[in-house]
């Protein structure tokens, strides 16, 4: 199996005239195809400076990443959304959309200039709508939705992008219970049949747990990355929160308030 990116040596965090801050350092991180790899941290450890990093919307400190084995830097705009396609957590710039044509523009790296959609796309777009069962918001204004369900609108938007490797931060934040299982089973079941890899930040550790192939783990000492077994089995999830209210049940595979 490929590896449909891998960072070498890489170092995250941020530059100002005060110097550098380092969040993380000497990543050595493999997105292979065909798996459901979950980000987990503490808030504010830096998975989204990390998924910002690795799409290549942010510059690294050092290090580099390479998308297919070549540098992310290298990719023009239009091939970079063939083969990648992020949905990260800034709220949408205003428009007048509807849902339909919020998941058509998944579709723009594949149009012609004035983004005309062919019988292709149109399927593309109706199969990414089905999958996320958005069907009855289809021609809802994007502002008449509530947070949840443009959740799964941006979710079918990168799914009718059709791309390699897809990058979610935090797409389960707004939903119940019975959504987020639903979307991380949806997300799982594209992984294995697709052979898309599909990495995912999330605070739902113990689902994550449940329901990913791999996970990385960002901890103030290291960042690690492994299957969620075998991480169990290191004890790796007792170090992922500094509290004396909680601690990781390794047979139960979740966490238990004291
Ligand atoms: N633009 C910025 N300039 C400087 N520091 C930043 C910037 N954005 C974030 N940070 C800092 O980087 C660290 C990591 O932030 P990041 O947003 O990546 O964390 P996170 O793990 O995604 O957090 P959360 O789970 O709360 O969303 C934090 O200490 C944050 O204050």
């Amino acid at each position: 199996m490929a590896d449909v990116l891998h960072t070498d040596n890489l170092s995250i965090g941020y530059t100002s005239k005060a110097g550098k801050t380092v969040i993380a350092k000497n990543l050595n991180l493999t997105l292979p195809d065909g798996k459901l790899i979950a980000l987990i941290g503490a808030n504010g450890i830096g998975k989204s400076t990390l998924l910002r990093t690795i799409t290549g919307i942010q510059k690294p400190l050092e290090g580099t990443v390479f998308l297919n084995d070549k540098k992310i830097t290298a990719y023009e705009p239009l091939e970079l959304a063939q083969n990648l396609s992020v949905v990260l957590t800034e709220k949408l710039p205003p428009s007048n959309l509807t849902v339909f044509e919020l998941v058509a523009l998944g579709r723009q790296p594949y149009t012609n200039w004035i983004g005309t959609l062919t019988d292709n796309d149109v399927e593309k777009v109706r199969q990414a709508i089905e999958l996320t069962h958005i069907q009855h918001l289809s021609s809802k204004k994007h502002y008449e939705i509530s947070d949840g369900q443009l959740q799964n609108v941006l979710v079918a938007r990168a799914l009718a992008q059709d791309t390699p490797l897809i990058i979610l931060d935090e797409p389960t934040t707004h939903l119940d219970l019975v959504h987020k299982v639903a979307l991380f089973k949806l997300l799982r079941k594209l992984t294995h049949e697709t052979g898309k890899c599909i990495l995912f930040s999330t605070h739902d550790v113990d689902l994550a747990i449940q329901l990913s192939d791999e996970m990385i783990v960002m901890t103030p000492e290291k960042t690690v990355q492994n299957d969620p077994c075998t991480l169990i089995t290191e004890g790796t999830f007792n170090t992922l929160f500094e509290d004396e209210h909680i601690f990781f049940d390794a047979e139960k595979g979740k966490f238990i308030i004291k």
